[in-house]
């Protein structure tokens, strides 16, 4: 990731006070989706980035919806990897696995298909965001269900506190999360 293309993207993310609810500022990444060559560079640096953190390789992308689907699969595209959706409850067909977590403004549930994964993939999570952490909690938890490590969480966005700690409150220390904004 380099400087430039930080500042590109840091540029265009919108912050959106008191969205969805009173007291919480929203970071709108989707102006970084109005620009395709914004959206190639992003990409393509992820894809440089997880090569390269990743010597032993990945075997699949697995995305949450819905801003983990905007980049996951061309991610996974370049990485010549299959791109695994991570869904909202009831979404998905077949057998699946579910985890249901806390959000910055909320509860949910999120699913993943049972045969999507086996016991020897390394599975690197992307979203676009990371805040509380329950929802990247319950994504790894759900991963591990299907008997596939966890070999990476990449998130776009890091929500910090003002003293630049960060704001989840999740313990993820059992999994390596790298960002590149706060
Ligand atoms: O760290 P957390 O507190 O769990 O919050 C982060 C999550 O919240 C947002 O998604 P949201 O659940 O709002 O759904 P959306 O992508 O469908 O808008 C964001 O895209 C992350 O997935
Ligand atoms: N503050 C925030 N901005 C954008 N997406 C979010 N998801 C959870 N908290 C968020």
């Amino acid at each position: 990731m380099t400087d430039a293309l930080k500042l590109r993207l840091k540029n265009v993310i919108k912050f959106v006070p008191d969205f969805p609810k009173a007291g919480i500022c929203f970071w709108d990444i989707m102006p970084i989706f109005r620009d395709p060559k914004l959206v190639t560079d992003l990409c393509n640096a992820i894809a440089a980035h997880l090569k390269e953190a990743n010597p032993g390789g990945v075997t699949a992308v697995a995305g949450l919806e819905a801003r983990g689907f905007l980049f996951g699969p061309q991610v996974a595209v370049l990485l010549g990897v299959p791109f695994i959706p991570i869904r909202k409850k009831g979404k998905l067909p077949g057998k699946v696995v579910e985890e249901r977590y806390q959000k910055e403004y909320g509860f949910d549930v999120i699913e993943l298909q049972e045969d999507a994964l086996t016991a020897t993939d390394k599975v690197v999570i992307v979203d676009d965001l990371l805040a509380t952490g329950g929802t990247l909690r319950a994504a790894v938890n759900l991963v591990r269900k299907t008997g596939a490590s966890v070999a990476e969480a990449f998130v776009i966005v890091q929500l910090n506190k003002e003293d630049g700690s960060p704001l989840y409150s999740e313990d993820l220390s059992d999994i390596n999360v790298v960002h590149w904004i706060n």
